[in-house]
């Protein structure tokens, strides 16, 4: 089997055990756990890439609201038609507008910034299926943060958040695009670093 449809395998799978965990996550206590750590790990004053959560994800809007409270600027994605991202700047109390995580809508009024954005980045966060003890990492299958993970500065730390039991023990199968995730945040707040020492 190829990696791709090895990929999609592992994809179905990841998305149906997300379904289970999401519907018994407590997502306030959640929302917390994950603000409070990336809070610990985040550089000072560093704008920070985030995006928002959608139903079944770990939940971003803590996370959102507190690194704005702490000053940080914060951009989240808009997916281009070809899958490219681009960045806005989130508000306070910003919710997923599922037109946005959509490929192709730009809303109307919003303030784009282009790909190249990522590289005024300190810190990186980003959504994704699965992480194993490498770093690699699927997610929706788009390939968008593949290439958008392109456009940031060379060190910049990349942490996933994915839900309590979302880690994988087995080594996911591996194209030569895939950009490697250095760690991971769990709804639990629990850190793990897969690479040198964690920032902050
Ligand atoms: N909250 C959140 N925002 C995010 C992501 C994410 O995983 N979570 N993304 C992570 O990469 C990007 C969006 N990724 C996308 C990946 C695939 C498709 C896509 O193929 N859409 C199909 C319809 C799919 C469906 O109906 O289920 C299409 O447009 O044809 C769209 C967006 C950026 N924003
Ligand atoms: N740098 C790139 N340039 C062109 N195509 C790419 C690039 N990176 C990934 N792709 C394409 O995107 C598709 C999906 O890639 P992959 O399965 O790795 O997605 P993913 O990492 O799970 O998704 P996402 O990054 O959106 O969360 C593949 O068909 C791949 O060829």
């Amino acid at each position: 089997m190829g990696p791709v449809s090895a990929k999609a395998d592992v994809r179905r799978a990841a998305r149906v055990r997300r379904r289970g965990l999401a519907a018994d996550l407590d997502r306030e206590a959640a929302a917390e756990a994950i603000a409070t750590t990336v809070l610990r790990i985040v550089p000072a004053g560093a704008r920070t890439a985030a995006y928002l959560s959608l139903p079944e994800e770990p939940p971003t809007g803590r996370l959102v609201d507190a690194l704005l409270e702490a000053g940080h600027e914060v951009i989240v994605p808009i997916t281009l038609g070809d899958f490219t991202l681009e960045w806005t700047y989130a508000a306070h109390g910003a919710v997923a507008d599922v037109a946005r995580v959509a490929r192709g809508t730009v809303p109307e009024g919003t303030a784009v910034l282009g790909p190249e954005a990522l590289a005024t980045c300190g810190l990186i966060v980003v959504p994704g299926l699965v992480v194993d003890t490498r770093g690699a990492r699927l997610g929706q299958g788009g390939g968008c943060y593949d290439r958008a993970l392109r456009h940031r500065r060379p060190g910049t730390p990349v942490v996933a958040l994915l839900h309590e039991g979302e880690e994988s023990e087995e080594l996911l199968p591996l194209e030569a695009h895939d950009q490697l995730v250095d760690g991971y945040v769990t709804t639990s707040g629990r850190l793990v670093w897969l690479r040198g020492e964690p920032p902050g």
